[in-house]
């Protein structure tokens, strides 16, 4: 094969020197044709010789449209396209297998009636060896495009013609046929063959994309711009990261041919685990990634995680493994597929079948909720989840589509928090062509239509602006949708599946959430238990081991398992999920996680919350020897006496030095803190709604001392939901400020962006910084309201921020200097 610098010529060989090849009017073209003559003289052709016109017997021609259906199925659009640009150019557009029979063809009614006296008809075939130097037959020797013209041509019958010819190869670098464009040679035309190039080379990737559809897709190229193109690289992976295959484009990034590829992973070729990966493109609405190539080179990069990414927390290792051998059977070749093969798809469908009864682990209340789902699934009645964040609602909704009728339809994904106000609605509903300022040219689909015949999923739907509720209600009750600027009502016919971790009862009351909307989503609603309350955390840490670790099995040391079993789990599922993942990596290759292979912020969590004794006798059930001493030291930012941890052998609480925050007074003009002197851990006084809300809000809100922190409350105290609306109201407010409120040119500059795509929204991130004046403030306030919020509690706080242990450190010293 030849498209690789190992193998061939079409990625070695620079494009200039293609180009020179590829131009009648160059001396190497002139070369490459001679090249061709002397292997047509030496197998016994003469330039004389007849062509055999005798059309192929109709069974012939179907077993070979039948034997390369995939490849004529994927070409057929690409060649049409390619034909209105050739159309009235006395010419034909031609596609050939990897022999060079001829197995579709498009062409204008004047040039056929030509054509067909030189057998330019399906089931024809135009290798060197039957109709001497051509262009098809010349791409497939030379594994290169090629022009042949006129007088190039080897028999004197084809002399009229010109042919310009590009060879297609599967994902693994195999010559799969031949995409051409033939003609009457007076109408030759040098852009012919960069179109033909280009199109070979979307028939290529679509080809790549609809092999590996189940199996992650990175898509990268280094201007970011050009994603999207045909020019960007795609490289598939297992969910394991074992690279697949690679389009062409990817490996010219990468300067590596398919064979040297094979022995890389997705972490070694772009720096970072592909669960990294799978987690950020399983957000709502996920930004591109800038990555860095094992070359050093920056490449902006998006991934499809194709059904393998959407069911991992299905099918654990098992399906993971099903699919690579799936996948690896591919590497072989696209055409047609063993029985064993098929079987091993059979497999992973009914894997499928089965997600609800994959997530039911032992937990009876879990059971339960699997239970009486299992009775409404298929029927159109609408599900409400709910469950504090991390919990698995949305695996649960995933579990829920997978295993209705629906299954093959679309499931789509809406976090309602996560996209400001203003987007919403569009981003929903849809918009048509030049519905507003900044607009996308062809108007946008919106989320609702995309999912139409499958499942639309709103998490926090409690975070949906009231405004848009009636309109939600209206596609609920009416089953149809009126995209923004449109008169016309589309039909839609979907299941919606809502989730909050909000009381929404709560939100009626303060007129936030409509109570009709309420009642049309209240089919059935299930509430997830928290992780703590879980009985079958073991069986979850085994799972998620799986998954994380598919090739070795891995078990945790039995005082991590019970300080796990013991734990309150702040950030549940997903918690734990994170910790083991790291854990996973620190353990590097034992099997065993120990105490050192946590995360330090675990450490810090599980010492203040068992300080705070959040599980009541947790610590004292728990036979846990801590780690070291050293290794839960954090700087003292204040130099204030530490307060104490239970000792876990005794119960006692002796001496050791915990993290202690205090800031200034001059960080805010916040009164100093209290002098922390003993435990429990004294609090700030603070008001959580200082920095939030306008002058006419209710002006504080004191946190009790002795409230637990990240515990579980009962509805109407202040808990993690509490502290979830400050973050939000926060963030909405820091938006609110940037953008300048409700009349914000904000809407409009972020409609125009994102109809720019990647670079308009770069420049919008970069903008909206810039026009935020005082970032030092807004992100030492937010610091400082988050060590608030956990007491001093670094790592806690880094970690609902979102940035490291480290930053804090930083900005905190460097206000203090200031
Ligand atoms: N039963 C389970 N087994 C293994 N992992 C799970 C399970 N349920 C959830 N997870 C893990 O927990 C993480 C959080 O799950 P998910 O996103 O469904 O929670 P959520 O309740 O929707 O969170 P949020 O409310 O913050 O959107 C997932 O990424 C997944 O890794």
């Amino acid at each position: 094969m030849s498209f690789l610098p190992d193998q061939g010529n079409a990625v070695s060989t620079p494009n200039s020197k293609v180009i020179e090849l590829i131009d009648p009017n160059t001396e190497g073209h002139l070369e490459f044709i001679r090249r061709a003559h002397k292997r047509c003289a030496e197998s016994g052709l003469e330039s004389s010789s007849k062509v055999n016109f005798e059309p192929a017997a109709r069974d012939v021609l179907q077993e070979l449209v039948a034997k390369n259906n995939q490849l004529r199925s994927c070409a057929l659009p690409f060649m049409e396209t390619l034909y209105e640009q050739v159309v009235s150019t006395h010419s034909m557009v031609l596609l050939t297998d990897a022999s060079g029979t001829i197995i579709e063809s498009l062409g204008d009614d004047d040039f056929l009636e030509k054509a067909q006296k030189v057998a330019l008809a399906k089931g024809m075939t135009w290798s060197e060896e039957s109709k001497g130097t051509n262009a098809i037959g010349t791409a497939l020797i030379e594994e290169l495009p090629t022009v042949v013209h006129g007088q190039d041509h080897f028999l004197d019958v084809n002399r009229f013609l010109t042919c310009s010819a590009a060879p297609i190869f599967d994902p693994t670098g195999v010559p799969l046929g031949v995409l051409d464009v033939t003609g009457d040679y007076r109408s030759y035309h040098r852009h012919t063959m960069g179109l033909v190039r280009m199109s070979a080379q979307m028939i290529e990737n679509h080809l790549f994309n609809s092999s590996f559809q189940d199996s992650i897709i990175v898509q990268f190229h280094q201007r970011g711009e050009f994603l999207g193109s045909v020019v960007e690289g795609a490289a598939a992976f297992s969910p394991s990261g074992k690279f697949l295959a690679a389009n062409r484009a990817a490996m010219v990034q990468f300067g590596m041919s398919v064979n040297a590829l094979r022995a890389h992973t997705f972490s070694s070729l772009f720096g970072m685990p592909i669960s990294a990966l799978i987690d950020h493109y399983r957000t709502c609405n996920p930004e591109p990634l800038i990555l860095c190539l094992h070359n050093g080179n920056h490449v902006t990069a998006r991934a499809s995680l194709g059904s393998v990414g959407r069911s991992q927390f299905f099918g654990s290792a098992g399906l993971a493994k099903s699919n690579d051998i799936l996948n690896g059977n591919m590497v072989g070749g696209i055409a047609g597929r063993t029985s064993s093969e098929q079987s091993q798809q059979a497999l992973y469908k009914n894997r499928y079948l089965s997600s609800l009864k994959y997530l039911n682990t032992g937990d009876p209340t879990v059971a339960k909720v699997i239970d009486k789902l299992g009775k409404v699934i298929g029927k159109d009645i609408p599900i409400l989840i709910l469950g504090e964040t991390g919990t698995g609602k949305e695996i649960l909704a995933q579990a829920i589509h997978n295993d209705s009728p629906r299954r093959d339809k679309p499931f789509v994904a809406v976090n309602c928090a996560s996209i400001p106000e203003t987007l919403i609605e569009s981003e929903l509903f849809g918009y048509e062509d030049g519905a507003f300022t900044g607009a996308k040219k062809k108007g946008s689909q919106g989320k609702i239509l995309q999912a139409n015949g499958g499942t639309l999923f709103l998490d926090e739907i409690g975070d949906m602006p009231i405004s848009l509720q009636a309109r939600l209600l209206r596609v609920l009750q009416e089953r149809v949708v009126t995209p923004l600027g449109s008169q016309k009502s589309i039909p839609v016919n979907l299941i919606v599946i809502c989730a909050t971790h909000r009381n929404l009862r709560d939100l009626i009351d303060a007129g936030q959430f409509r109570e009709d909307l309420y009642y049309r989503l209240h089919g059935l609603a299930v509430k997830l238990p928290a992780l703590r309350d879980r009985k079958d955390i073991k069986r979850i840490i085994a799972r998620i081991l799986e998954n994380e670790s598919p090739h070795m099995p891995m078990d945790l040391a039995p005082d991590v398992t019970n300080a796990f079993v013991a734990h309150s789990w702040p950030g549940n599922i997903r918690q734990l999920t994170n910790i083991l993942r790291t854990a996973v990596v620190m353990a590097d290759g034992n099997p065993t996680i120990e105490w050192e292979h946590l995360p330090d912020d675990f450490h810090d969590e599980w010492i203040s919350l068992r300080s705070k004794r959040s599980k009541p006798n947790a610590a004292m059930e728990s036979p846990i020897e801590h780690p070291q001493d050293d290794a839960l030291h954090e700087p003292h930012l204040s130099g204030h006496a530490e307060p104490a941890r239970h000792s876990a052998s005794t119960g006692h609480t002796p001496q050791i030095r915990r993290p202690v925050f205090s800031v200034k007074p001059c960080l805010s003009g916040h009164p100093a803190p209290q002098k922390q002197t003993a435990q429990p851990v004294q609090r700030f006084q603070f008001q959580t709604t200082r920095h939030f809300q306008g002058a006419n809000a209710e002006p504080v809100k004191q946190h009790a001392a002795e409230e637990p922190f990240f515990n579980a409350q009962p509805a109407g105290t202040s808990s993690r939901s509490d502290l979830d609306q400050t973050f939000s109201r926060f963030r909405e407010e820091r938006f609110n400020n940037r953008f300048g409120g409700e009349s914000s040119p904000y809407d409009q500059k972020a409609m125009e962006a994102r109809s720019q795509g990647y670079l308009g929204a770069k420049a919008m991130q970069v903008s909206s910084v810039m026009d935020l004046g005082n970032l030092d403030d807004i992100e030492t306030r937010a610091i400082q309201d988050a060590l608030e919020k956990c007491h001093g509690n670094v790592s806690a706080a880094a970690r609902l921020l979102g940035i490291s242990r480290n930053t804090i450190y930083r900005r905190l010293k460097e206000k203090q200097q200031a």
